[in-house]
């Protein structure tokens, strides 16, 4: 059977039963809720024994989801092969720097057959590898068993069931249908595609305009400088990524424009609020203290820029919030740059 026979014979039994979540912050335990809403049994591993224990016999993670009742069809172990055993999709959500180290962890006790499932947006230091690259290379599994989540998906209103709409990318479209179908519920739905590049590089790329526009938030700038930043910013991001193989339909697509609408406007995205930080004068490593969670695009500048580099792609928005971070550039300074030509440029 080849792979479109396959898809023409799926049907809604082919939903996955058992999964499991690797990662117990905001987006693990939200996406834990979204496939356990859907019908699936849900391990979740959480490094901490007594957050685990909090999931499993009161239903709630109250550091990461303040006031959010959990289904019973979650559960959450500290133990790596309790949480895996069984799991027909594993999905990942941890910070895109840890991958590797907890990949080397769980590399015998994946399931032979499971499909393995990046929620993350980041990409590796000093490899400038995505995160389903990092996968295959530690895993040694085909890329079609892998696939990638990406979207408008800030955990907290996804949480309180706001409708909500997703991406899932695989090489094998059989392989990212089985994972949409298993993450679809009455207030979460999953769109697919194979454009696995675009999918990830726009997740990553929309965190570092979301910096961008949170320092000029900081700064006290309006409407204007913020709508020029994220039009210009989705320039960026579709040149990079097409760049890199994708296709620019992706960056209109959930993974890209839809997602940087959303991470650009909303207080709740840890990116935008270290922007906002940084806008208001605190030093990056103030900022650093002072975010309890993850915000990928402080750690994925660098390796974005050298990638940029490589492929001789400009990235002046995403070169001035390096600026900022480093302490080079006053962050009152970065609307004006966006272009690094004096000369007018066609937009
Ligand atoms: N929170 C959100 O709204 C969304 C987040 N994401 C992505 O999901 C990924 C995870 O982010 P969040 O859950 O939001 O972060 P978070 O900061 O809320 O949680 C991270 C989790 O990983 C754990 N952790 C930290 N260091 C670790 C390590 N070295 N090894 C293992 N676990 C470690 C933490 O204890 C925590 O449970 C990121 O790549 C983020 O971009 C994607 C979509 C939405
Ligand atoms: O990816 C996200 C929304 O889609 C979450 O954004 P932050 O990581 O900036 O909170």
């Amino acid at each position: 059977m080849n792979s479109s026979d396959a898809l023409d014979t799926l049907t809604l039994d082919a939903k996955a039963r058992k999964v499991a979540v690797l990662g117990a912050g905001s987006w693990g335990t939200t996406f834990s809720k979204i496939l356990a809403d859907g019908g699936a049994d849900v391990a979740v591993w959480a490094r901490r024994p007594e957050l685990a224990r909090e999931i499993t016999e009161s239903n709630r993670n109250s550091d990461y989801l303040p006031g959010i009742n959990l289904p019973e069809r979650v559960t959450a172990s500290a133990s790596l092969p309790l949480v895996l055993e069984g799991a027909e999709q594993v999905f990942l959500s941890v910070p895109s720097q840890s991958l590797r180290a907890n990949l080397e962890a769980v590399r015998e006790l994946i399931p032979a057959d499971a499909i393995v499932v990046s929620l993350m947006k980041g990409v590796e230091k000093g490899t400038g590898l995505r995160m389903s690259e990092v996968i295959e290379q530690v895993l040694g599994i085909d890329a079609d068993r892998i696939a990638v989540v990406s979207g408008p998906n800030l955990a907290l209103e996804i949480a309180k069931e706001q409708p909500t709409a997703a991406v899932v990318s695989s090489r094998s479209l059989e392989n990212a249908t089985l994972v949409a179908m298993t993450a679809t519920n009455p207030y979460f739905r999953s769109f697919v595609n194979t454009d696995v590049i675009g999918t990830e590089f726009g997740g990553v790329l929309k965190n570092l305009i979301a910096v961008a526009i949170g320092i000029v938030d900081g700064v006290g700038y309006g409407e204007n400088t913020k709508a020029s930043i994220i039009t210009r910013g989705l320039v960026e991001m579709t040149d990079f990524a097409v760049a890199y193989g994708a296709r620019p339909e992706t960056l209109s697509g959930l993974a890209g424009l839809g997602d940087l609408i959303a991470t650009c406007e909303s207080s709740l995205s840890r990116n935008n609020t270290a922007g906002r930080l940084l806008g208001q004068g605190y030093t990056f490593t103030d900022v650093v203290k002072q975010m309890n969670q993850t915000a990928e695009g402080l750690s994925s500048v660098g390796p974005v820029l050298e990638l940029a580099l490589a492929k001789g792609v400009e990235m002046p928005i995403v070169s001035q919030v390096a600026g900022v971070l480093a302490g080079t550039l006053n962050p009152r300074d970065i609307a004006p740059h966006l272009t690094t030509d004096p000369m007018p440029q066609g937009e």
